[in-house]
């Protein structure tokens, strides 16, 4: 259309065949400030022109996407746009003016018999796409183990598992103590598993991998609009999402004191309160904590709030090492076996009898989790079909070798002493030290929260020495 032809129709005119059109139009400009809205939109959305004029257009229309045409400049057509609790058909443009991006264009309009079933369809693959993820959501939420994946039947580890059992069907708060990689998660999973709360959500939360600063709105959860960069709507806390079933915090030890407080304060009133929200939500929970650390001395230290130590340790639970469990070291290796084997799409290994042996030598400081690693080494580096000590790592093929290199008998100095090459111990402490953060790292894929375990570091201790000896 050109100038001229315009020049004909009086700006009142344009202005009523605007409001004339059916459908409701919007121009933004490219910051996405509204320039023109037509009337039959303001009427649609209940505003006035003159409050919409000049406003952000996410102000004034519901899930808008004007102001990112009119950033991108990519048109969108035929969106589906809810608005006032209709579903609308949205159509975008971008305005280019001499070959310049300088905003946007958009309508909408109530869906015809077409587009309602195009919409329909739209709507319904968006439905069965929701309920997928619901599913698997809810999937996540729920326990992965029972007690039959609880292997071991050495008289100790029975114990510990029958307490477990007999405690599942009460409401109290249970402690999960014992060395890392000992299976407290898995005690954990089995006992929710047991309990009458099995139909409702299982969350489990590891205190050690959330950021001192985000964990307030992890746990308790955040309203709209709580701090600067809050998801729009707010989000539900964990402790939330395990409302009437149970709450796993794993590495309670971690816990900021701060957050302890507030813990407490909702196991006693059963209610949480998100982050910049004024009302209380009542929960429900059965709260199941874990840890390597010693509580009681941490309460002593002042570490650890003793009312909070006193109000989780209802119900102690001690899982023992697995050094002191020999006997249970060959049926969990044939059943980490067999789980590796479907991974790694395997069938018959075999365990020789002198790995067996090794294996009951050994004291397994990462437990069971150590044990895993070593079983899946050896299944990467297998050619026949059964594990040998040269599938192993060589500090479980030749501890002697590693074992001697750790020291030299005082009272029984070789001839060749002057040979030795002795280094200041504190040089020799880092090198060792190095070396099993190096080998930790190896162990877990570079995972620095396992790495720790199976070191028996704390998070930021690993992190200060990793950064001390240029680890990356
Ligand atoms: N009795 C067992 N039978 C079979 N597998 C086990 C057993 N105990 C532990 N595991 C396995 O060992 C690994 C470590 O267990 P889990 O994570 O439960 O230990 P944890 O004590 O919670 O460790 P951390 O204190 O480091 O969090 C898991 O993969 C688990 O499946």
């Amino acid at each position: 259309m050109t100038n001229a032809i315009l020049k004909r129709l009086p700006i009142t005119w344009i202005k009523e065949i605007i409001d004339l059109t059916i459908e409701r139009i919007v121009v933004v400009d490219r910051e996405g400030i509204i320039l023109f809205i037509n009337s039959t939109y303001c009427e649609f959305l209940d505003v006035k022109q003159e409050f919409a004029i000049g406003k952000p257009v996410q102000q004034v229309i519901e899930n808008t996407r004007m102001h990112i045409v009119a950033t991108t400049g990519k048109e969108e057509l035929e969106g589906l746009q809810p608005i006032n609790g209709s579903v609308m058909i949205a159509n975008r443009y971008p305005l280019i003016i001499d070959n310049e991006l300088v905003g946007a264009l958009g309508t909408v309009k109530y869906p015809g018999p077409d587009n309602l079933r195009q919409s329909k369809n739209k709507i319904q693959d968006l439905i069965d796409e929701l309920n997928f993820y619901k599913t698997k959501a809810q999937k996540e939420l729920q326990s992965k183990y029972n007690f039959a994946d609880l292997t071991g039947s050495s008289p100790i580890f029975l114990a510990a598992k029958k307490l477990a059992e007999k405690v599942s069907g009460s409401n109290s708060s249970v402690l999960l103590t014992g060395e890392s990689g000992t299976g407290k998660e898995l005690f954990a999973h089995a006992i929710h598993h047991s309990s009458m709360r099995s139909e409702h959500p299982f969350v489990a939360l590891n205190c050690a991998s959330i950021p001192q600063d985000l964990f307030e709105s992890e746990l308790f959860g955040y309203e709209d609009g709580a701090f600067t960069g809050a998801k729009k709507g707010g989000k539900k806390g964990q402790l939330h999402l395990a409302n009437d079933g149970t709450i796993f915090l794993d590495e309670i030890g971690d816990m900021p004191l701060s957050m302890q407080s507030k813990l407490l304060r909702t196991l006693q009133e059963n209610e949480i309160n998100p982050v910049g929200g004024q009302s209380t939500i009542p929960i429900n929970l059965r709260v199941i904590a874990a840890t390597n650390q010693d509580l009681m001395k941490m309460v002593d230290e002042g570490k650890f709030r003793k009312d909070l130590f006193y109000r989780l340790n209802v119900i102690n639970i001690e899982i023992p090492p697995l050094r002191e469990r020999k006997e249970d070291i060959a049926p969990i290796s044939i059943k980490i076996l067999e789980k590796l084997e479907r991974n790694f799409y395997r069938s018959g290994t075999l365990l020789s009898s002198e790995v067996i042996e090794r294996f009951k030598h050994h004291s397994w400081p990462g437990n069971v989790r150590e044990l895993e690693n070593v079983l899946e080494r050896a299944i990467n580096v297998l050619d026949g079909r059964t594990i040998e000590l040269s599938h192993l790592p060589l500090y479980l093929r030749d501890p002697e070798t590693v074992a001697s290199r750790g020291g030299s008998s005082v009272t029984n100095p070789p001839k060749d002493a002057e040979l030795l090459q002795v280094s200041p111990l504190k040089k020799t402490i880092a090198k060792v030290e190095k070396q099993e953060i190096k080998n930790a790292l190896i162990f877990t894929n570079g995972n620095k929260i396992e790495a720790a375990k199976l070191l028996g570091l704390g998070k930021t201790n690993l992190y200060d020495k990793c950064k001390k000896y240029e680890i990356k």
